[in-house]
């Protein structure tokens, strides 16, 4: 029986909650209201918003999950504070919220050492104070790794403004998960209709851009060391590598994109793991570990979204090496999300 360690398992916490139920009733044009007012005003009716009731999972810990965990053998979850985070609140309150989520989540980790593991929340949009959180969350807190979902204010980490952040993150050795979101103002376009803009494929769109604009920008020549997780089996990534790398190599050479010291392909095997979240496809997963190499590639179930047993089954049943699987279920996670 292998160790089963999950790694992008969402949660939330009451205060939290209510702001989103605040953000869903305010006039935001964000993408993502759609989801939060289906899922945190979801007392009302909410026709035409689709009502999820994933509220109840994202708060919960040991009345469900804990249980659940038990009942399908999953020893660990990795928490983290769930999309859009903190990111749709103005920057005082997202600052003083992601720290109230961190240090719950630090009491969770600390009640139950072997089986919650945690990634800390920030407010990209005040960055300096955003540092200084993740000094806090892997000091003080002991967490293991950083969250943030997708862009902030329709601005993507290939922006200078990030760079504390990712200084922050370079010195305390912390990964830092970019979770999906909403797609922001300037990318959501066409994606708003038939249930596009959330997970079924604008979440995909909006961190793939994300990742390509960080790695094309040259973050990775400025910051060699820093480790960033994806979900999704890569956000489509790993399967259009090869594309990629080559138009991104070509832009390079007659000067339609900057030029950097390495190529996309290899920031991609080097700065990035990416997790199986959401994505229960045993080809898929067979290519990910083929193509970019099963150190980089970290199961997950993406709970409450993702329910817990389906997720537990495609991994038990995936045709792998015992050593793969090893690495698929725990090793890769124990080693960069730093969990013993
Ligand atoms: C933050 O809300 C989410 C919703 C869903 C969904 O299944 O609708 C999926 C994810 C996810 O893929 O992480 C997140
Ligand atoms: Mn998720």
């Amino acid at each position: 029986k292998c160790r089963l360690i999950a790694c992008e398992e969402a949660w939330s916490i009451p205060e939290v909650a209510a702001e989103l139920k605040k953000v869903a009733n305010s006039p935001t044009q964000s993408a993502d209201k759609l989801l939060v007012k289906g899922i945190y005003d979801a007392e009302v009716d909410t026709s035409g918003y689709g009502k999820m009731d994933f509220l109840g999972g994202l708060l919960d810990v040991e009345e469900q999950r804990l249980p659940q965990m038990d009942q399908y053998g999953v020893d660990m979850h990795l928490l983290t504070l769930t999309a859009p985070g903190v990111q749709m609140f103005d920057a005082d309150t997202a600052t003083d919220l992601a720290a109230l989520a961190n240090d719950r989540m630090a009491e969770i980790c600390a009640k139950y050492p072997k089986r919650f593991a945690g990634l800390g929340s920030f407010a990209p949009h005040s960055p300096k104070r955003a540092a200084k959180e993740v000094e806090r969350v892997m000091g003080e807190l002991k967490l293991n790794g950083l969250v943030v979902n997708g862009h902030t204010n329709g601005d993507y980490f290939d922006d200078y403004r990030f760079w504390p952040i990712f200084e922050a993150a370079e010195a305390t050795n912390a990964t830092i998960y970019i979770h999906p979101r909403g797609p922001s103002d300037t990318l959501k376009g066409p994606l708003m209709d038939y249930g596009m803009d959330s997970a079924m494929w604008a979440y995909g769109v909006e961190v793939g851009t994300n990742m390509l604009r960080m790695m094309a920008g040259g973050v990775f020549d400025r910051f060699p060391d820093l480790k960033i997780c994806v979900g999704h089996m890569g956000e489509m990534v790993p399967f259009f590598i090869w594309r990629i790398n080559f138009m991104n190599s070509r832009s390079q050479k007659v000067g339609r994109a900057p030029k950097t010291e390495r190529s996309m392909e290899e920031y991609f095997k080097d700065n990035f793991v990416f997790t199986t979240s959401g994505v229960e496809d045993p080809l898929a997963l067979r290519y990910a570990i083929d193509r970019m190499g099963v150190e980089n590639v970290i199961w997950a179930i993406d709970y409450p979204y993702q329910p817990m047993k389906p997720a537990v089954d495609f991994i038990e049943n995936f045709a792998c090496s015992d050593e793969e699987m090893h690495a698929l279920c725990h090793g890769n996670a124990e080693r960069v999300f730093r969990i013993a």
